[in-house]
């Protein structure tokens, strides 16, 4: 298949999934999430019609603005050619992020940072599908030094210089090939929080748990932070479900303030966690710094990233010595390229990149930029898992799957995010089917 073609259009869909009516994806501080997609499909003047699929996550009111954000890069994407941004992936996205105007939006990040995710993601969408590969195989054939040109590399030279990233490439690629045949055979570890959402009783922990039990899961992870008494009940059913020797990791949505987090945290170290995630405040680097230094003793890590803004943070965060596991979110970052900076500043400090998929067609995404870093990037799986949930899959032509506890590496060309035509109908907000019938049983729902 050809390289040819131009972006010719960009469509853009608010799709919202009502996950708050069973409260999966709950946690301390969202309590209530319609997890949502700001969903693109960039058209071609391609004889075969192929197009890029890309979405960015929310979690309900706001995905409108995002689909905004995502409206207003239109003028730099129409007449990009795919056959330029296969030669030169990071120029593309340094054009991208560099309009004069959009930038004071972020810069690098919020909505504006989303939106370029979303085209971002469909660009290799269309990239992988074109050569009739799957992202993550797209990303493995590529040579060290085209790996190190996708990335922006402005800010970062202080802490990881593209010369040592390609260094660092080169020393892995006469191996891949054996990673490559693991992975395929083997797939790559995950784990499940679909068993501990915060809204979720006991009785369905517990049954959860039994499940991911059958499933091969040897990870469970658990919301924390709305109530302490709470919480070390829930810790000691998921401890007791899940028995002594397998790994249980907490999840405080960014809850408390630095003392809080260590206090509490302590108060749970009886049913042993691997990592508190998301202790504190996002932006907080020194908080995190300290909370690691905290908590450490008692064997228990510092994870986070699904709220990470850019490679910047993750930059300082690795810097400060302030986490244990880096949960790189594929569309919080925007997109392939930059996840792809701080899977290599992740290696460069020695810190196992454990990606954030706790939303729609996260997983789909995050399965190829695991499979990539091992491959590639990390060489190592060691403590290294992706996140799993288990809401959602059912609406994507290609679907992840995961099999005895590991995501099954993708064979399907592209980067699984299609979704199939009826659910993206069905769930446009607010006049899909699914939203209609939501308001006329709930006329005060949003
Ligand atoms: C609102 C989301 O479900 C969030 O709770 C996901 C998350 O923190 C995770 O998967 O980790
Ligand atoms: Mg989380």
């Amino acid at each position: 298949m050809s390289l040819s073609g131009r972006i010719t259009d960009i469509h853009v869909h608010d799709v919202r999934f009502p996950t708050s009516l069973a409260l999966d994806g709950s946690d301390a501080m969202n309590a209530d999430p319609d997890y949502s997609a700001a969903y693109v499909v960039l058209e071609t003047d391609r004889t075969d019609g192929l197009a890029g699929h890309g979405l960015t996550f929310t979690i309900g009111r706001g995905n409108d603005i995002v689909a905004a954000a995502i409206a207003s890069l239109r003028p730099l994407v129409i007449g990009l050619s795919l056959a330029d941004f296969a030669a030169t992936p990071g120029a593309t996205w340094k054009h991208l992020t560099g309009d004069s105007q959009l930038r004071w939006l972020g810069p690098e990040k919020g909505v504006i940072h989303l939106a370029t995710a979303a085209v971002v993601n469909a660009l290799w969408d269309l990239w992988a599908k074109a050569v009739d590969k799957p992202l993550w195989k797209l990303l493995v054939d590529l040579s060290p030094a085209q790996i190190v040109e996708m990335v922006d590399w402005r800010y970062l030279t202080d802490a990881l210089t593209p010369d040592e990233a390609l260094a660092m490439l080169e020393k892995l690629a006469p191996t891949r090939a054996t990673r490559e045949a693991e992975i395929l055979a083997r797939g790559y570890p995950a784990y499940t929080t679909s068993a501990g959402w915060l809204g979720y009783e006991d009785e369905k922990i517990r049954r959860l748990c039994a499940e991911g039990i059958e499933q091969g899961f040897t990870h469970f992870k658990l919301k924390v932070g709305a109530d302490r008494a709470d919480d070390l009940r829930r810790a000691r059913v998921m401890r007791d479900a899940i028995g002594p020797d397998r790994a249980m990791m907490i999840d405080a949505n960014q809850r408390w303030d630095v003392d809080v987090a260590i206090d509490w945290v302590t108060s749970l170290a009886e049913c042993r966690p691997l990592w508190i995630e998301e202790p504190t405040s996002p932006d907080d680097i020194l908080g995190h710094a300290a909370i690691a230094r905290g908590v450490r003793p008692l064997g228990i890590g510092v994870a986070t990233g699904e709220h990470c803004q850019n490679r910047v943070m993750f930059k300082q965060l690795l810097q400060a010595d302030a986490i244990d596991f880096c949960q790189i979110d594929s569309c919080r970052l925007a997109g392939v390229n930059e996840v792809v900076a701080v899977l290599l500043l992740a290696a460069k400090f020695n810190t196992p990149v454990c990606p954030h998929a706790g939303g729609v067609g996260l997983c789909e995404y995050v399965q190829h930029e695991s499979i990539f870093d091992y491959i590639c990037v990390s060489g190592s799986l060691d403590g290294r898992i992706t996140e799993f949930v288990d809401h959602l899959h059912e609406h994507f032509v290609d679907p992840c799957v995961v099999r005895d506890g590991h995501y099954v590496a993708p064979t399907a060309p592209g980067t699984n995010i299609t979704l199939k035509p009826e659910s993206l109908t069905t769930h446009t907000f607010p006049d899909g089917q699914v939203w209609r019938d939501l308001r006329a049983n709930a006329p005060l729902r949003s």
